[in-house]
């Protein structure tokens, strides 16, 4: 499997309204992708399209290399890991952290219709590490700060070891010194030999991390610019991209927007 993401021409219509409109992307495994765009520009209408959860008005969908309409999307949705707000708001406060990581085995939440082995405890507890947030076992989700719950959820995504891990909006709610840590676990994570191909949405272009090297800019529901994240996160296209001047400078391999004086 090389192709990962591949939508032909894809359009959603909702209510009279083009939401995505002739949509061109393709991810090919090994690359990591960061997708921005300003609020209801239909990033997230895009994540629905890739899982199965919204169907295209037009255009071709695959993804793993399986074309929609001629598969069991639930059965490829056990191949890809999701982590947005709205799964975060439906976690239970009294939910032990290592329960929800385990819940991600079989994509449920909590864990009362489940039997999970001692393995998926040892599975578990190893991503946790990876993620380096091991000292949260044991503790129930209310007591875990923002940055900790994103990092459990982003464990849970892992449990089924996906193929592709999907990261909606992960730091938003963050404070400066968590967000940085949450952006440096994304960035090791990448480095892991099973590592999923990850595509991470958010507003804010100095979370586009070396380790993604593909930018897809979303505006108006319609593909603005794609490609290497070098080439299409410059000064002259965000400031067409916003329609405000700005400038971007890279620091430690990421870029940072400044409007110009
Ligand atoms: N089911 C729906 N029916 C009608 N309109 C919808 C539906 N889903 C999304 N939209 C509209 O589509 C547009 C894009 O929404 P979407 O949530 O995909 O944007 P977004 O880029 O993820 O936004 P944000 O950054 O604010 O989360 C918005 O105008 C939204 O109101």
């Amino acid at each position: 499997m090389t192709s990962v993401i591949d939508l032909q021409e894809v359009s959603w219509r909702r209510q009279q309204k083009t939401i995505l409109s002739d949509i061109n992307w393709h991810v090919e495994k090994g690359e990591h992708w960061a997708v921005l765009g300003l609020n209801g520009s239909g990033k997230t209408s895009l994540l629905n399209i890739v899982t199965g959860y919204s169907w295209p008005t037009a255009g071709h969908v695959r993804v793993l290399d399986q074309p929609f309409g001629k598969i069991d999307i639930r059965t490829l949705r056990k191949s890809i890991g999701w982590v947005s707000s709205s799964l975060e708001a439906r976690i239970k406060e009294t939910e032990i952290a290592e329960d929800i990581v385990v819940s991600g085995k079989y994509a449920s939440i909590g864990l009362a219709f489940e039997q999970p082995a001692k393995a998926d405890y040892a599975r578990a507890s190893y991503i946790m590490g990876q993620l380096q947030c091991s000292h949260l076992t044991g503790r129930t989700y209310q007591t875990c700060s923002q940055g900790e719950r994103q990092k459990l959820l982003i464990a849970r995504g892992l449990m089924a070891s996906p193929d592709l891990l999907l990261l909606d909006e992960s730091t938003s709610g963050l404070d400066f010194i968590a967000r940085e840590e949450l952006l440096a676990t994304v960035q090791e994570l990448t480095k892991q030999d099973d590592a999923p191909t990850i595509i991470f949405v958010t507003h804010h272009i100095e979370e586009v991390l070396p380790t993604f090297s593909r930018t897809l800019l979303l505006s108006e529901g319609s593909v603005f610019a794609q490609g290497k994240s070098r080439e299409i996160l410059t000064g002259d296209n965000l400031t067409r991209f916003y329609g405000m001047p700005v400038n971007v400078e890279w620091h430690r391999e990421r870029p940072w927007v400044m409007l110009q004086d």
